[in-house]
């Protein structure tokens, strides 16, 4: 569980986008973290992978979930997250080595991993080569090199064909039966019905709302948009 207390966040541009927000991310679920752009999905991934700190209040994650932050947790980021000017092997051994594996570690684990993401053939090719797709794959397979207990996956499925996004969706929720806990973000909220067990709707840095996805996915779509404002009216007003 990962449990922010009383968190306020602004970027030095004083920029306000969290203020005294209290909320609480349960173990072994896989949560549709959705909101219009700009909500602050992003910087609620950044504080939790420690790449900046709240202004006030704090983040508490269980122990029993992470002990190795390196290893354990791994976030996908919404822009390139490989190198492309390496081969698929390469960008996944770089990645091994940061987070401290052997190459006996990492060998068999780089194998089965692309694998599953179907990039086997093109385990010598570089990244650059690949379509937008397979570089997504190529993205979740370095994320899960270190076997992570919590994986943050921000808009990472944006753009890519049905396919890959199956191979992916299944991916996810067999992680998710073996007990890693996702956070997701996306604007495809079909895609967040299909695959969540758990919603949490932010709306300008408040959760609107959080549960279960207990609606049909038209009847979901409606009480999102009624929930959430996209736009300030004023400001699109063209005299
Ligand atoms: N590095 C930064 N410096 C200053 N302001 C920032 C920075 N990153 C984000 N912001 C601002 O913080 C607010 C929240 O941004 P954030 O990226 O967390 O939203 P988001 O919900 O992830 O949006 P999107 O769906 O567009 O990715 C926005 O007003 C944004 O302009």
């Amino acid at each position: 569980m990962i449990k922010f207390e009383k968190v306020s966040f602004n970027y030095k541009n004083k920029v306000e986008v969290l203020n005294d927000l209290t909320v609480e991310f349960p173990s072994n679920e896989i949560t549709g973290l959705i909101g219009h752009n700009g909500a602050g999905k992003t910087t609620i991934y950044r504080l939790i992978s420690n790449l900046i700190l709240p202004s006030e209040g704090k983040i508490i994650i269980n122990q029993d979930m992470i002990t190795d932050y390196k290893k354990q947790v791994a976030y996908i980021p919404s822009g390139a997250s490989i190198y492309e000017r390496l081969t698929a092997y390469e960008n996944l051994v770089f990645r091994a080595k940061i987070i401290g594996l052997s190459k006996d570690e990492y060998d068999k684990k780089i194998k089965i991993l692309l694998k599953k993401l179907k990039l086997s053939k093109r385990i010598h090719d570089k990244a650059y080569d690949f379509s937008n797709g397979m570089k997504k794959r190529l993205g979740l397979a370095s994320a899960l090199i270190g076997s992570p207990k919590l994986l943050l996956i921000d808009e990472a499925l944006n753009g890519i064909d049905p396919e890959s996004i199956n191979i992916i969706v299944n991916i996810l929720k067999e992680l998710n039966e073996n007990g890693t806990t996702i956070i997701i973000t996306s604007h495809d909220l079909s895609l967040i019905h299909d695959l969540c067990t758990e919603i949490k709707i932010l709306n300008e840095g408040e959760f609107v709302y959080q549960g279960e996805k207990n609606k049909e996915f038209k009847d979901f779509k409606e009480f999102y948009l009624s929930l959430t404002t996209n736009y300030d009216e004023e400001e699109d007003f063209v005299e």
